[in-house]
């Protein structure tokens, strides 16, 4: 029986971490375990322009506490307005490492992003000639689409017409949640998936069955058995297309508990055990590393991380079930099972 298993040091590929109070105490949490993340722009108002991001930067730098080393790699936020000289000087500096496309309307502080693709068309043309890759969140926001369907449809409707249009875009399917999904990553050159521990562990029973659990919702919203099992599939696999992207998204509860309440889970306190435990169940913990630490380093040609953690079964991991911050307290993800998984450092 394996009891340890020494990885380099994970990346997280997708990143919230807001600003002000509630930044100071999630921060701590990712860098507690990842070396660098792919930090996302839908603040309000939104990271849009270079000088949006090295500000944004340097205040997640201020907030690290003493002793703490974290990465964070900045992206912007892709409005119709965005100028494709910003984007490419702010690539250039080394500043920015992916501009990130929120359909208008699809996510939580997603109001200032694209609705006319055909605005945005620039942008992307630059961005294929430098080589900056764009992530998206890939839904569509057509109120005729069934919310469990839009995914797919993203796919056919925009994804793949906007990689046409644009040879040699690289993108980033983010949160991928479906076969569809998997399916269309794995088949593509030039393309990612980042997919959250989360999507790993529930489905949409989890959400719905028994009363509401809105600490499960986010969006993409979990999907079927059947999606849930090609997704453990996809990152167990080794294949390149895919890494970890942790969408840790905190909400303080009261947002969250309410008739209408915010999508996102916090992950970041244990999202690696709950890696750890679904590849385990897998057979495949010897995957774990290129998910987690290599695969998403490669997609966006930086090295890999030179230090290593070490992870260390043993009896149940006591994650705490909330955090307080500032702003008030955030629940932590609960997979519902034991973990078992430790990570010493
Ligand atoms: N995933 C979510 O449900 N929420 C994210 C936004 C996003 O990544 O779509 C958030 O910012 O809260
Ligand atoms: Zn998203
Ligand atoms: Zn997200």
């Amino acid at each position: 029986m394996t009891d340890t298993l020494t990885i380099r040091r994970p990346d997280d590929w997708h990143l919230h971490l807001r600003d002000g109070a509630m930044m100071r105490a999630v921060l701590p949490e990712s860098a507690r375990h990842f070396a660098r993340a792919i930090i996302m722009p839908n603040l309000v108002p939104p990271v849009v322009t270079g000088d949006d991001a090295a500000a944004y930067r340097d205040r997640i730098r201020a907030a690290l506490p003493e002793g703490m080393a974290f990465e964070p790699l900045m992206t912007l936020y892709l409005t119709e307005e965005t100028d494709p000289e910003d984007v490419a000087q702010a690539a250039a500096s080394g500043l920015v490492k992916a501009v990130k496309l929120y359909p208008a309307g699809a996510t939580t502080n997603s109001a200032s992003g694209v609705t006319d693709f055909d605005k945005v068309r620039g942008v992307l043309e630059r961005m294929a000639e430098i080589g900056l890759p764009l992530c998206v969140h890939g839904e569509v926001t057509d109120p005729e689409v069934d919310i469990f369907d839009r995914e797919a449809v993203f796919i056919d409707r925009v994804l793949d017409p906007i990689r046409r249009a644009t040879p040699g875009l690289r993108v980033v399917m983010e949160h991928i949640t479906t076969e569809q999904g998997t399916d269309y990553v794995r088949s593509q050159a030039d393309m990612g998936g980042t997919i959250t521990a989360h999507h790993l562990v529930i489905n949409r029973n989890h959400i719905l069955v028994g009363g509401i659990r809105p600490h499960y919702y986010c969006l993409p919203v979990a999907k079927r058995e059947e999606h849930r099992r090609a997704l453990v599939a996809a990152a167990t696999s080794g294949d390149a297309h895919f890494f970890l992207g942790t969408d840790s998204a905190p909400h303080v509860d009261a947002a969250k508990e309410t008739a209408c309440g915010c999508a996102g889970c916090f992950t970041a306190p244990n999202a690696i055990s709950v890696l750890a435990e679904v590849f385990e169940a897998a057979g495949r913990l010897e995957t774990l590393e290129a998910f987690a630490s290599r695969n998403g380093p490669a997609f966006y040609g930086l090295p890999p991380n030179d230090e290593t953690v070490t992870l260390a079964k043993g009896g149940p991991v006591d994650s705490p079930a909330r955090i307080d911050t500032g702003d008030g307290p955030v629940t932590v993800f609960d997979p519902g099972m034991a973990l078992h998984w430790h990570v010493t450092l």
